[in-house]
C-alpha cells in the first residue's frame, strides 16, 4: 500500500466514556461512534454522547449507530447530539434508508452482515439509496444485537468486489489483524469496537493508539 491513496479512514465505535473520545482524537481518527441501541453493552443516552461529541473540532466526524430505530428514537437524539453521519445496523430497507436520509438530513451509512459473495448482492441493493456501506460479519446465532461480536468475516469473500459507494470495514477487527485486513481487502475505511477495549464495553486508550498507529503504517504514513 502507498500514501498515493486518500489516508485510510479510521472509525472508533461504541465509546462511552471521555477518556477513549479523547484517545481516539489524539490517535487522529476520523470517526467516533456512539451506540444508540440498548441492548448493547456500549449503548449511550443522548444526553451522554452530546457530553462526549459536542466539543469535538469539526475535522472529526461523528456517527450514530441506530438498529431498526423508529422516527421517534431518531429524532430524540439528532435534535441532542452532534451526529454528522447515521450507522444504519439492523434490517432497514432501501427504502427505510431514503426516507431516514430525507427526513433527518444526514448520510447514512448501511451495514451490510456478509458471509458469502450474495451478500454482496444485498449491498449492492443500497447502492442509490445510502451514502457509505459498511461491511460487517454477520451476527451469531441467537444474538441479542446485529454487531459487536468481535467476528472477523472471511475477506476473501470480497475478492475483486467494486464497491458502488464509499466503504467501511469492519468485524473483530485489532491492531494486530487491521493490517492484514486491509492488505486483503483494500478497504478505503475501517471501523472496530471490541478491538480496542480492555473489557466489553470499556474501550482502552492504549488499544486504540496501537489501532491508529497499525492502520497509518499499513498505508505508509
Ligand atoms: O457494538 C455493539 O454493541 C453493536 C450493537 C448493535 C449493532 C452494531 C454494534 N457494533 C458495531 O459492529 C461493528 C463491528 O464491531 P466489532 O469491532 O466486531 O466489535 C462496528 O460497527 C460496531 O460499532
Amino acid at each position: 500500500m502507498t500514501a498515493d491513496r486518500p489516508p485510510v479512514e479510521i472509525k472508533i465505535c461504541g465509546l462511552t466514556d471521555v477518556e477513549a473520545v479523547d484517545a481516539a482524537v489524539a490517535a487522529g481518527a476520523d470517526w467516533l461512534g456512539a451506540v444508540f441501541f440498548p441492548p448493547s453493552p456500549r449503548s449511550v443516552d443522548a444526553a451522554w454522547a452530546a457530553e462526549m461529541f459536542d466539543a469535538l473540532p469539526d475535522d472529526v466526524g461523528t456517527v450514530g449507530l441506530f438498529v431498526d430505530p423508529d422516527d421517534a428514537v431518531l429524532d430524540a437524539v439528532l435534535n441532542h447530539v452532534r451526529l454528522d453521519l447515521i450507522q444504519l445496523h439492523g434490517r432497514e430497507t432501501p427504502a427505510r434508508v431514503d426516507s431516514i436520509r430525507l427526513d433527518f438530513g444526514r448520510p447514512v451509512m448501511k451495514a451490510v452482515g456478509v458471509a458469502g459473495t450474495m451478500d454482496l448482492d444485498t449491498a449492492m441493493l443500497y447502492a442509490d439509496h445510502a451514502d457509505r456501506l459498511l461491511l460487517d460479519a454477520k451476527p451469531p446465532p441467537g444474538a441479542d444485537r446485529p454487531g459487536g461480536h468481535a467476528m472477523p468475516f472471511d475477506w476473501s469473500v470480497l475478492g475483486e468486489w467494486r464497491a458502488p459507494l464509499p466503504w467501511m470495514l469492519a468485524g473483530g477487527l485489532t491492531p494486530d489483524t487491521v493490517t492484514e485486513a486491509l492488505r486483503v481487502t483494500g478497504a478505503p475505511g475501517v471501523d472496530v469496537s471490541s478491538g480496542v477495549e480492555r473489557t466489553r464495553g470499556v474501550k482502552d486508550p492504549l488499544l486504540i493508539d496501537r489501532f491508529c498507529a497499525a492502520v497509518r503504517a499499513a498505508e505508509g504514513r
